[in-house]
């Protein structure tokens, strides 16, 4: 059998690395030791060509130059045929975690990891992971466009998190801001990448983003996505704590939005089909609708939910892949640009194909519960909507 590529040129990647680093070492001591400064000059000009081998991004020289070094040092031989994601926050809490994860998929060739701090410890760190992607890293605003140019995907959870006793429209503040000028470089780099929107408060964060794109000509519902996945994931574990399943064997639609009652699961269509107490309904739509509050509390300040969130994006961001790819039948709940309602955006089941969010499924049978918790709903999403409309508009 032939060596696949990587196994062909890991001795010779091997060698070249250790011969590297032998002339690092003789170069940076004869640079001490040796006083005159002609010499000095040849011999820094070499270990800044031989730095930059050993740490290819961020080194001052090199922060402008970062993503066309990483291009010309790109390991395309080792590179995965697959998709280009772009995660920017990838420092933060959701950031790191779910930059493992993406470097773990092996739909994934090239994953950009973007933030405005600890972005060249992030990426140097997911680098070593011996899976296909190539990972770059990006600092601060200048470094945004590279970021961004040529992405298939684009995560975004940048932003600031909840403290104990805050809803998550108080993270509007801020948040919108960094949605704005993020959404405004995908506008300009990349205007046909699909977005996964994660920075709260998720019901208005995706108009702003909306507005953005309809402000420079780019904007296509079916490629803006907002991730209600964890919601999702939270509905699954609880209900299935309630029914004696393993939460994968159960699939719960959680529809609306993304913030206390605006999460309506509708637990009359569990999969598999099953019924609950009057006291059962209770418990789980205030559980579900409080997840993320329960981890903002058990944390006490240091944050809201990171893990099960990053594994709720990377899951999110498959499916997306997925459906890029051509793969039949991908469903996932996500607030999306949406008919169902007389709202212009809604979670639902979506279809996700090549283009994005192709199909957005209806909410089917709802009993008179669920009715009651529509209306609640809609009436919350509506306002969150529409701040999300005027940040921009006004
Ligand atoms: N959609 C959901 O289900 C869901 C779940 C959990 C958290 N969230 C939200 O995700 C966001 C991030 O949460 P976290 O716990 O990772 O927070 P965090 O503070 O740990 O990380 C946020 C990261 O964003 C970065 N950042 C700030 N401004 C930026 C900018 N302009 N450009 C790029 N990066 C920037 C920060 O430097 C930081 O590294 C919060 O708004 C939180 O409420 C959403
Ligand atoms: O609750 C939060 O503030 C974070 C996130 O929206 C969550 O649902 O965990």
């Amino acid at each position: 059998m032939l060596p696949t590529d990587e196994q062909h040129f890991f001795p010779h990647k091997l060698l070249l690395s250790k011969l590297v680093y032998l002339s690092y070492n003789f170069l940076t001591r004869a640079n001490k030791e040796n006083t005159t400064m002609e010499f000095r000059g040849v011999a820094n000009q070499r270990i800044a060509r031989i730095s930059a081998h050993l740490q290819p991004s961020f080194t001052p020289q090199m922060e402008a130059k970062n993503s066309v070094m990483g291009r010309e040092n790109c390991r395309a031989k080792g590179g995965n045929p697959g998709f280009k994601v772009a995660i920017l926050g990838a420092a933060g809490g959701i950031g790191q975690s779910l930059s493992l994860l993406m470097k773990m998929n092996p739909l994934v060739s090239l994953l950009h990891l973007y933030d405005v701090v600890n972005a060249p410890g992030v990426t140097a760190d997911v680098s070593h992971m011996d899976t296909g992607a190539v990972v770059r890293g990006f600092l601060g605003p200048k470094q945004l466009e590279d970021a961004l140019t040529g992405m298939d995907l684009v995560i975004i959870p940048a932003g600031v998190p909840r403290k104990p006793g805050m809803t998550r429209d108080d993270l509007f503040k801020i948040n919108a801001g960094i949605v704005k000028t993020l959404c405004e470089g995908v506008a300009k780099c990349c205007p046909n990448a699909i977005v996964n929107l994660i920075s709260n408060p998720v019901n208005s964060t995706v108009a702003i983003a909306a507005e953005v794109f309809k402000k420079a000509g780019t904007y296509d519902p079916k490629k803006l996505l907002g991730v209600t996945t964890l919601d999702v994931a939270r509905a699954n574990t609880f209900v299935a704590e309630v029914l004696g399943l393993d939460p994968r064997e159960v699939d719960v639609p959680v529809v609306g939005g993304h913030a206390g009652v605006t999460i309506l699961p509708l637990l009359s269509q569990v999969k598999p089909p099953s019924s609950f107490t009057a006291s059962e309904i209770e418990y789980l739509t205030n559980r579900i609708q409080n997840g993320g509050t329960e981890v903002v509390e058990a944390k006490a300040g240091a944050g809201s939910a990171t893990l099960s969130m990053a594994y709720a994006a990377a899951k999110f961001a498959d499916a997306c892949l997925r459906g890029l790819r051509g793969d039949a039948n991908v469903v996932e709940c996500s607030f999306v640009a949406s008919q169902v309602t007389e709202l212009a955006f809604f979670a639902t089941k979506v279809r996700l194909g090549r283009t994005g969010a192709e199909e957005v499924y209806q909410l089917g049978p709802l009993n008179e519960y669920e009715r009651v918790g529509l209306e609640k709903a809609k009436e919350e999403l509506a306002g969150s909507i529409q701040k999300g409309v005027d940040f921009i508009r006004k």
